[in-house]
């Protein structure tokens, strides 16, 4: 065999490589320099990858001073080029054994405090003796599995779900596959504890519970060196953003910097039920203050305590964000954007999506997974979509984001103006019904739902007066959908109700009410999970109609057709094809959308029906098409079982 310096001896040079690929040692153009760094930087990950042997001796024999100062340099390089790509997470490479790469390959100790690598007692005997873990584990060893079973057990044990929630942040920061085997093998159970609700307790005591940091906090004191730390981060392959600026947290309303918690958790969803790999993906908040009087008198609050910057000072922060995650991530990093609020949301969104790879969860993640829960019901309920009469309470990014996605699915359908086709669609806000006499006053992403009615100011009025056949709640108030509201929508119909808003709290109704107050005639979704519910003899499983079921996959979907753009036509293939999944057994059982045990499948055909579309629309860069969509969409995606160390 090769020694490890002959083989470092043996890999091309950078020099003779950009002299290969027919460079001149003097170009000083900008792609020049460009391109001489990449081959600089790809030629230091061969040399990396040959030299591994030497290094994995070295450092674990504490003598990483014995590496000269070129190769340590190399070494971060090659990291910071990608030799960790070199080794695939996909399932297709699920058998190869791989190196533990980190900056350098971790072992004894290191390894066991890394969490991409770490695997506990699950590290074999082999693993043991050949990366210095001897006496640093007891002597079990145990399969993967049998520490799936031991921590659901000890999770179970807990009586607060913000216990469960800690234990599970917690393993994640210890041993990331473990993580994500867990949550994708019990993904019913603990979708409610990383997610809805119980992610909004722990965003409210985010301060409290704060131990590690688990995303990047761009604050206003950073302005004019965000691109520095972006560059803190330690991985480069990144593919999807989730950021929020904390200032409409679920129905919570302004967290601050303490909003964290939803990206992260929004990110691990990416990962579980999306497949994209956990180093591609990047929780951020932008901290620019916050208006919550009780979080700026909290000695625990983590962020910075002063009002929020709104105005220049806001947009310039967030446009030297925008331009630095281009600059760094590239032209095909996904960002979503995530609980902004409302005057923020739309502008926002209109902005960077002339830009960027941008999407808005709340506006367009929420309308596709509604859209596909309407076109489900209208199953069980007969008639098309155009046959039905919507009424929404809450105007916000939810509802106007929603009715503008039924609108132009109704237009598609019966080719009708979409001006025509949002009559069908009425909202109330604070203020009352949306009517044309407020028009003037109306923020402008409420103007096109203002329609002919003389004015109501009560949700009841309003169900009386307009008769809707679909009920949907956006307005962040629980328990705004009264006895009589339910009872108003059951006497004229077999109603369709969703109450949408987050956390469990704060939805419209619950499940139980609204079967009962319907007497089991409802077809009805929440935005959290509802527990099923026995009326007369029947048990109900009532549906989450929860964005979850539509952003893992739309992401994974862009990201294998190298999009650069979303189109409001990805949004209606996703609502389709998430619609297509559900069952007659679900619809027996009162159900709309398929469980959630079948996400990976699920994300799957949304994200093959998405870059599809991105293909159909000219925006997709990963070229030529793959053949079979849904099976690549499947291979690229990320599986947790531990790797074998070499
Ligand atoms: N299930 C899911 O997947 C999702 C659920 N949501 C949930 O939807 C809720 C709203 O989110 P979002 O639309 O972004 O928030 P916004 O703040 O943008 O909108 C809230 C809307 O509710 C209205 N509203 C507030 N109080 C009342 C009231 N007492 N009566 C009538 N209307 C009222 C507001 O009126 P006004 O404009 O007059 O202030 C506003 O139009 C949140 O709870 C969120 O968690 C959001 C996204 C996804
Ligand atoms: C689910 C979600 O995105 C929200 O409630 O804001
Ligand atoms: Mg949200």
């Amino acid at each position: 065999m090769m020694s490890a310096r002959a083989a470092v001896a043996a890999a091309p040079s950078p020099a003779s490589l950009w002299k290969r690929v027919g460079g001149s040692e003097g170009g000083s153009c900008d792609g020049c320099r460009t391109y001489r760094e990449t081959v600089r930087r790809r030629a230091a990950a061969v040399r990396v990858h040959a030299a591994a042997p030497r290094r994995v001796e070295a450092v674990a024999m504490g003598a990483a001073a014995e590496t000269d100062k070129e190769e340590q340099e190399e070494v971060a390089a090659a990291a910071a080029a990608g030799a960790e790509e070199t080794y695939a997470e996909d399932r297709s490479a699920e058998e190869l054994p791989v190196m533990p790469w980190s900056f350098s390959v971790a072992s004894g100790y290191t390894l066991l405090r890394d969490p991409h690598h770490n695997k506990a007692l699950a590290f074999t005997e082999k693993e043991r003796d050949a990366h210095y873990l001897r006496g640093l584990l007891p002597p079990a060893v145990v399969s993967q599995e049998l520490q799936i079973k031991k921590f659901m057990h000890n999770l179970r044990q807990y009586q607060l779900p913000l216990q469960r929630y800690m234990a599970m942040m917690d393993l994640q920061e210890r041993n990331e596959r473990l993580f994500y085997k867990l949550l994708m093998d019990n993904v019913e159970e603990l979708l409610p504890v990383v997610y809805t609700p119980t992610v909004g307790e722990a965003c409210q005591k985010y301060g409290s519970i704060f131990r590690q940091p688990q995303g990047l906090y761009v604050s206003l004191r950073d302005k004019g060196k965000v691109l520095e730390v972006l560059r803190n981060w330690p991985h480069r392959n990144i593919q999807v953003i989730c950021v929020t600026d904390g200032e409409r947290i679920l129905g919570l309303g302004d967290l601050g910097a303490q909003g964290m918690g939803i990206p992260v958790g929004k990110l691990a969803l990416y990962t579980a039920l999306g497949g994209v790999r956990p180093s591609a993906c990047l929780p951020i908040t932008i901290d620019v203050g916050t208006n919550n009087e009780g979080l700026l008198n909290d000695e625990f609050y983590i962020g910075l305590r002063q009002k929020r910057a709104t105005g220049k000072e806001y947009d310039e922060l967030i446009e030297e964000f925008m331009s630095a995650v281009k600059q760094i991530y590239g032209e095909k990093v996904l960002v979503q954007f995530e609980d902004f609020a409302n005057h923020n949301a739309f502008d926002l969104l209109a902005k960077y999506s002339k830009s960027h790879l941008v999407f808005n969860d709340d506006i367009q993640g929420t309308a596709s997974v509604v859209l596909a829960g309407l076109l489900a019901a209208l199953k069980m309920v007969g008639g098309t979509l155009a046959e039905h009469t919507y009424l929404f309470l809450g105007a916000g990014e939810a509802g106007t984001g929603i009715a503008e996605l039924i609108a132009l699915e109704i237009s598609k359908q019966t080719k009708a103006p979409v001006e025509e086709c949002r009559k069908k669609v009425w909202l109330v806000d604070s203020k009352g019904l949306i009517v044309n006499s407020r028009k003037d006053s109306l923020q402008s992403f409420k103007k096109p739902w203002a329609h002919d009615h003389e004015p109501l100011t009560s949700l009841l009025d309003a169900v009386q007066s307009i008769k809707p056949t679909v009920l949907i709640g956006t307005s962040g108030v629980g328990r705004a959908f009264t006895k009589e509201v339910v009872e108003a929508m059951a006497s004229f119909n077999e109603p369709v109700i969703f109450s949408l808003s987050n956390p469990t709290s704060h939805s419209e109704c619950t499940a139980e009410e609204a079967y009962n107050w319907t007497e089991g005639r409802a077809v009805f979704a929440s935005g959290s999970p509802f527990a099923p519910v026995e009326y007369n003899g029947k048990t109900f499983v009532p549906g989450q109609a929860n964005n979850a079921y539509i952003f893992p996959g739309l992401g994974l979907g862009l990201v294998i057709s190298g999009a650069t753009r979303v189109h409001e036509d990805m949004l209606l293939a996703a609502s389709e094809a998430l619609a297509d999944q559900g069952t007659q057994e679900n619809f027996d059982k009162g159900s709309i959308f398929p469980p959630f045990t079948n996400i990976r499948k699920i994300s799957a055909r949304i994200a093959a029906a998405v870059a599809a579309k991105a293909y159909e629309l000219g925006l997709a860069t990963r070229l030529p098409p793959p053949r079979d969509l849904e099976k690549y969409a499947e291979s690229r995606m990320y599986t947790p079982v531990y790797r074998n160390y070499r």
